[in-house]
């Protein structure tokens, strides 16, 4: 596993002073099944400073959506963080009270998973369900929070926002759908977004929209993300680092274009190599020397078994009801 070093020469007050506090601090933890007496997630540590990107990527049941909502606190029940710790802005969330913790979710860390439709409510219309997550959680009063619910329909980059405030879920496709549930995950201006497996069930256009949303909001806003795929493309255009996760183990950690490109575990080797087929390799080495930055405009591919394997259900409830 990557460590950051330190350089062991500079004073620490030195080395404090240009490197940012993390957001999310994710350190060691391990969850345990008291039900089923067994640990699922083996120690897994990251930091996110803002506008950072961390990815999690592995196989279908290797941890990562337990090891999102232990940062999230809303683990299943009967499971625990048994290890580690998660500091969320400067707290350790064990120290936090059920209050603390709603004033937290949205505000300061939110989420976005697949399906979204099943996190917004069919029977309200969907930009009075942002307007109210602002209400609950900004305390704007109801025309500011429509106001403001409105420019966020714009900022996720929905077409006649007003129209898209009174439509009910029914009438919106599954991208637009993913868009508004950005935008009440984002409406509270929070620092720390998980996307959990958020793009998988798009198409691969919507989906390459919606990476280019959540980039443009981590460089217009800050904001650190936290993005869970299967989908090793994904992971590549979007992430700074990324983790490998199998059956509950970080198996390899790294910078995204050292990890990609040179993967020392086997398993990576073996992600990489199925995701090569469709084309990972235009995401990691660069065309042309005069651009070693810049690999060409991403379009995001997917395999169809990673797909397939991602479609699992999700019982648990959002974030965002839990907050409300
Ligand atoms: N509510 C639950 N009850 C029992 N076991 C669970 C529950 N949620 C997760 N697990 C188990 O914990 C392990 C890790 O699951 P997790 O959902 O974190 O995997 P994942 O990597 O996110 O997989 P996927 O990509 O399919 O969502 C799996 O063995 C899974 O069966």
């Amino acid at each position: 596993m990557t460590t950051l070093s330190r350089d062991a020469t500079r004073p620490a007050e030195a080395t404090q002073a240009i490197a940012p506090e993390p957001v999310l601090a994710v350190r060691d933890v391990r969850i345990h099944d008291r039900a089923g007496g067994r640990e699922l997630v083996h120690g897994v540590s990251f930091e996110l400073t803002p506008g950072k990107v961390v990815g999690i990527v592995g196989e279908s049941g290797s941890g990562k959506t337990l090891t999102c909502r232990a940062a999230l606190g809303i683990l299943p029940e009967h499971f625990e963080i048994s290890a580690g710790s998660v500091i969320i802005d400067g707290t350790d969330i064990a120290t936090l009270t059920p209050q603390q913790w709603t004033r937290l979710r949205g505000a300061t860390i939110s989420a976005v998973f697949q399906d979204p439709a099943s996190y917004l409510n069919p029977s309200l219309r969907v930009g009075a369900q942002i307007a109210e997550v602002l209400r609950v959680k900004t305390g704007l009063k109801r025309r500011e929070a429509r106001r403001r619910a409105l420019d966020l329909l714009e900022a996720v980059r929905l077409r006649d926002p007003e129209l898209v405030y009174g439509q009910y879920t029914f009438e919106l496709s599954g991208g637009m759908l993913q868009r508004v549930l950005i935008a009440a995950a984002i409406a509270a201006g929070p620092r720390i977004l998980i996307a959990d497996e958020a793009t998988t069930a798009l198409d691969v256009t919507v989906q390459a929209e919606i990476l280019d949303l959540l980039a443009d909001l981590r460089e217009s806003t800050g904001l650190a993300l936290v993005v869970v795929s299967h989908d090793l493309a994904v992971v590549a255009q979007l992430c700074d680092e990324v983790l490998v996760m199998r059956q509950g183990e970080v198996v390899e950690q790294g910078p995204t274009r050292a990890v990609l490109d040179t993967p020392r575990h086997a398993y990576t080797r073996l992600l990489v190599d199925e995701h090569e087929s469709y084309g990972l390799d235009r995401y990691l080495t660069p065309k042309s020397p005069e651009t070693p930055e810049a690999p060409e405009a991403p379009k995001t591919t997917k395999s169809p078994e990673a797909t397939n394997a991602a479609r699992t259900t999700k019982t648990s409830k959002a974030p965002e009801e839990e907050a409300a």
